[in-house]
């Protein structure tokens, strides 16, 4: 099976009322721009913000990158008039933050245009224990993580190795996969510690990531390293494709390459890598 899903390496937030961000987001190497109406736009900027994006949605220009909308939560003054202003010059994609369960997910879904999928943040103690609910909700595409607020609502110190959130990186990735949706970490906040965040976004790979949510243009080229396959598992990846190629292998299930057992299973993983790279 070699299905390439969407490459979601890099998704960068950016506040929606910064036009000169706005502009700068159709230049640069992300993956995914997320115009945010929520937590990075004051409350006294929130209607320029959402006029802000509706235009920039509007005039487009942002290539092959996927498009998507941060809007203010269900429960504030602000998420109608984003929804209904967004029908207007739908995204690709609305993430709904501050989602609590899946009727926050089914009220969002219907006020959506047709077409539009629902991106959902795991960021309250609430979504933590509902994982599995949210992510078979309808029209559910990606789900991610928001650990600033996680770390807010649990008094939780997340540290350089986010060790108090590893147990939820786990699970938000499980139940991601379960549901055949894609799985974007959170942001990492030093925009100056560039080790700092090549460490964390090598974690998220590990964690089985799909790629990291960004706040800074800095903060891209590490993050689309990252999570992209290196030399050695594309050589690796191609090793194994050849192996069970070979005619001694036909109609095998389990191999030897190289010292170790290699399965069918394997040689999916690989072909998945090789058509990332378009091998
Ligand atoms: C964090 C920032 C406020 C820093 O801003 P500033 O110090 O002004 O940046 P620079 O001077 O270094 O900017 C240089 C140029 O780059 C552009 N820029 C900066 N950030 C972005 C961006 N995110 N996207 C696109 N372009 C950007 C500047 O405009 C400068 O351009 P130019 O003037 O033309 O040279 C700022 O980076 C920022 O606002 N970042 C995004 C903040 C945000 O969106 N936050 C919300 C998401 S995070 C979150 O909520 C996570 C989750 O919910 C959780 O709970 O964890
Ligand atoms: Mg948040």
């Amino acid at each position: 099976m070699t299905d390439t899903p969407r490459r979601r390496r890099s998704a960068l937030y950016l506040p929606a009322s910064n036009d000169r961000a706005i502009a700068k987001a159709r230049t640069l190497a992300c993956d995914v721009v997320i115009l945010d109406l929520e937590d990075s736009v004051a409350p006294e900027a929130k209607e320029a913000a959402r006029a802000q994006a509706v235009t920039a949605l509007a005039l487009g220009d942002f290539g092959d990158r996927e498009l998507v909308v941060r809007i203010n939560a269900l429960d504030t003054e602000w998420a109608a008039a984003d929804l209904a202003a967004l029908a207007e010059a739908p995204p690709h994609a609305i993430l709904l933050p501050k989602v609590n369960g899946p009727a926050d997910l089914a009220a969002c879904a219907a006020l959506l245009p047709g077409d539009v999928a629902l991106w959902a943040m795991i960021e309250t103690p609430a979504a933590l224990l509902a994982l599995g609910q949210i992510a078979a909700a309808p029209r559910l595409a990606a789900l991610v993580m928001g650990i600033n607020d996680l770390a807010k609502d649990m008094g939780m110190q997340p540290g350089s190795d986010r060790l108090p959130f590893h147990s939820f990186l786990a699970t938000t990735v499980a139940a991601a996969r379960a549901h055949g949706l894609g799985a974007l970490d959170g942001v990492f906040n030093g925009i100056d510690d560039a080790q700092g965040l090549v460490a964390e976004c090598a974690q998220g790979r590990r964690f089985g990531f799909d790629g990291k949510t960004l706040i800074h243009p800095s903060q891209i080229a590490a993050c689309n390293s990252a999570f992209s396959p290196g030399t050695a598992e594309i050589a690796e990846a191609e090793a194994i494709r050849d192996a069970f190629a070979l005619p001694e292998h036909a109609g095998k299930g389990a191999i030897r390459l190289d010292g170790r057992m290699v399965e069918r299973l394997h040689l999916a993983q690989a072909l998945r890598v090789l058509a990332t790279v378009g091998r």
